[in-house]
């Protein structure tokens, strides 16, 4: 069997896609397929991490957020990941992956805070960490924790798992007509404000030289592939 192209990767888990075809909240079959795919590359031996979104329950830009304080908005929208976390982790403890949530604002009774150190000693143990409640800062997304958390443990990639198969010349659900790129880099995708990660996150991850790949959450075994170095989604390089 061929050997899987990375040692270490960064996943992000879009918040939005846990819903599966719910209008909010998590799916249970969803999480549990997504679960499935996970532990396939955990078991290939890659060191794994996982920044998981909230949008399934809430955006500090939403609707629902309208009139309120941004910031305050925004630690909801953080706390909102750390329930996507928990979900994530006691789905993957069903399936034997043995993972460990770490959270960037401290709430010590539901999840260990984010140490740095500590991150690096479970992934060598084979763990999946798990990073809860974005970047801990308002104002950003959890692609930017992804970017962020991907530079400080050295993953050779950040691996953004998401609604649509690839970087397309304009939002595909809006331009019916827009293509999409094999691979594009960085100073292009800003550039060219392609929206399907924010220019923050590519501007870390540029300046860090840290890759980022950008593929399918429903397409079956895409993760896999991607971990493989097979021709899967859109690869956005320095
Ligand atoms: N140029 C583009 N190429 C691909 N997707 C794009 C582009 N511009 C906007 N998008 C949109 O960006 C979305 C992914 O970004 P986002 O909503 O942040 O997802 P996530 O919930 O995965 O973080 C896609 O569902 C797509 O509709
Ligand atoms: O570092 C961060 C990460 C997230 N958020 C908030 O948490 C919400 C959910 O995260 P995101 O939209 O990135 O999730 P996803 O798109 O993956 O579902 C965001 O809208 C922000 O309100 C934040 O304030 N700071």
């Amino acid at each position: 069997m061929s050997k899987p192209a990375y040692k270490r990767v960064l996943l992000k888990l879009s918040g939005e896609a846990l819903m599966g075809d719910d209008a909010y909240g998590i799916n249970r079959a969803t999480i549990e397929r997504m679960v499935a795919d996970i532990a396939e590359v955990a078991k290939s031996g890659v060191e794994l991490a996982v920044v998981i979104g909230g949008g399934n329950i809430f955006r500090g830009v939403a609707p629902g957020a309208q009139g309120m304080d941004r910031a305050t908005a925004d630690y909801m929208g953080m706390l909102a990941t750390v329930m996507n976390a928990l979900a994530l982790a006691d789905a993957m403890r069903h399936v034997g992956i043995v993972a460990r949530v770490m959270s960037a604002i401290g709430i010590e009774q539901v999840v260990e805070p984010y140490v740095r150190p500590k991150a690096l000693q479970y992934l060598e143990e084979g763990k999946v960490v798990i990073f809860a409640a974005g970047t801990g800062n308002p104002f950003f997304t959890t692609d930017t924790a992804a970017a962020l958390r991907g530079s400080e443990i050295g993953a050779e990639i950040v691996l953004k798992a998401t609604k649509v198969d690839g970087v397309y010349t304009a939002d595909p659900k809006k331009d019916p007509s827009a293509t999409r790129y094999e691979s594009i880099n960085f100073d292009e995708a800003i550039a060219k404000h392609l929206q399907v990660m924010d220019a923050t996150a590519f501007a870390l991850c540029r300046d860090q030289k840290l890759p980022i790949k950008v593929f399918s959450i429903v397409k079956p075994g895409a993760l896999m592939r991607v971990v493989m170095g097979e021709d899967e989604g859109t690869l956005v390089h320095v």
